[in-house]
């Protein structure tokens, strides 16, 4: 009876997943604004169904979009008569997804510790929120788990509060997966929560910052999502509101946030990946997170994760003017990026994210600069376009280990650097 419960697990996830067979990923790099408005222009068309992995910016960086395969010849079509040359950077999207579903299915179990929990694997919603009680019942001197909210499915939203301390103390915040699709985002978190567990105590900076300020991290930022990422479409982004004007589900929780506002960089069309939703704030996965820093009034750094691209981004994203903090937000990034390479050569760019990846409006980092987080950074983790959000799993904690002195870096300034 052993190979029942794996045999129905993989029958229902056979019978609910939605395929990728055949589809592949474009790597476009647009020669001019006119290509990359003719690549624009794709998006819109509801027909063709490509979805961007990483947005028509500017000519020097590449364009990455999948494109179903019953689509595939039209789209090359289309590129080849525009005279925009692509490579095909995903050849078979599900060959990939089949690997990433044979490692995980292998761990697929509720562990009843942190120390027999595989964190070289991806996990479920579930594996992730027992992990997190585990860490908690494990280390209940440093950590606790608090509950900002509920997402629109209801699931409750968890964040780990690190503190040595019984009183309201400058804190840092820190967030992973607020898009689904972006696994490795995810993977990270849990990783880093462990890595505050193990060198608290033992590492004198890290020590240090906790023996002054606390630091929440919120490691699954949008549940629904990610839970329907496992259950039915691993390249979801969005949550998983229900849109009143449309069929089409889900807005952008990094489009949402009340900083520029739907303005250039953002959707109002339900079904784009961009989709800004119908007000600031709407998303409970947002407000939840803005009610909870704005009580608590401290909070001195924010670190959004986001993947891929290999980049450290701060404000702004929906303005072209530089903060007044610009120089000091820039030597900064270039430290916590030094930091990060020293581990495993990884490389990284750095700066503004307008002028760095793409205009983006109701961002996270936005937000919070605007709300007196002074050090306000979204990191993009690997890779820069060989697996896109399908990193393999034996990256996870490579890219954990090189992210961890880069977001080090930036809690030590801001605890040097009161405000
Ligand atoms: C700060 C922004 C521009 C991050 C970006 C996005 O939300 O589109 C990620 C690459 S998904
Ligand atoms: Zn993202």
């Amino acid at each position: 009876m052993r190979g029942l419960p794996i045999l129905s697990f993989l029958l229902t996830v056979a019978f609910s997943q939605k395929m990728f067979s055949g589809d592949q990923v474009l790597r476009i790099r647009a020669k001019d604004q006119k290509q990359l408005q003719l690549l624009r222009n794709l998006e819109d068309s509801e027909d063709l169904k490509v979805d961007f992995w990483h947005a028509p910016a500017r000519p020097s960086l590449p364009v990455d979009m999948r494109v179903p395969f019953s689509n595939l010849n039209a789209v090359k079509n289309y590129l080849n008569s525009s005279g925009i040359s692509y490579t095909i950077m995903i050849k078979d999207i599900q060959v990939l997804l089949d690997e990433e579903k044979k490692g995980m299915s292998s761990s697929r179990r509720l562990e009843r510790s942190t120390s027999s929990f595989r964190y070289n694997a991806y996990h479920t919603l579930e594996e992730i929120y027992t992990w997190m009680d585990n860490l908690v019942a494990e280390h209940s001197d440093l950590v606790s788990k608090i509950m900002i909210g509920q997402t629109f499915e209801k699931r409750p939203i968890f964040v780990l509060k690190f503190s040595t301390g019984n009183k309201s103390r400058p804190a840092i915040w820190i967030d992973s997966g607020i898009h689904a699709r972006e696994w490795i985002t995810q993977a990270t978190g849990v990783w880093t929560a462990m890595k505050i567990v193990t060198d608290c105590g033992e590492e004198p900076v890290l020590t240090n910052i906790l023996n002054h300020m606390d630091i929440f991290l919120e490691v699954v930022t949008n549940p629904d999502g990610f839970a329907y990422t496992h259950s039915t479409n691993r390249l979801w982004r969005k949550n998983r509101a229900v849109n009143s004007n449309s069929t089409c589900k889900g807005v952008d929780p990094n489009r949402n946030w009340d900083a520029g506002f739907g303005g250039v960089g953002s959707s109002n069309n339900p079904c784009s990946e961009t989709y800004h939703g119908p007000f600031p704030h709407s998303e409970p996965e947002v407000a939840s997170i803005a009610n909870f820093i704005q009580k608590h009034k401290h909070f001195k750094a924010l670190m959004s994760i986001h993947s891929y691209s290999q980049m450290l981004l701060y404000p702004y994203g929906y303005r072209k003017e530089p903060t007044l903090d610009n120089e000091e937000l820039h030597n900064l990034a270039c430290k916590a990026v030094e930091a990060l390479s020293q581990v495993h050569g990884t490389d990284y760019i750095y700066g503004r994210a307008i002028s760095t990846i793409y205009v983006a409006n109701g961002i996270t980092i936005d937000w919070a600069y605007e709300h007196d987080i002074k050090y306000s950074f979204s990191f993009e983790l690997r890779d820069t376009g060989i697996y896109g959000f399908l990193l393999p799993a034996s990256q996870i904690i490579p890219t954990a280990e090189e992210t961890w002195p880069a977001i080090l870096t930036i809690m030590k300034h801001a605890y040097k650097n009161p405000y």
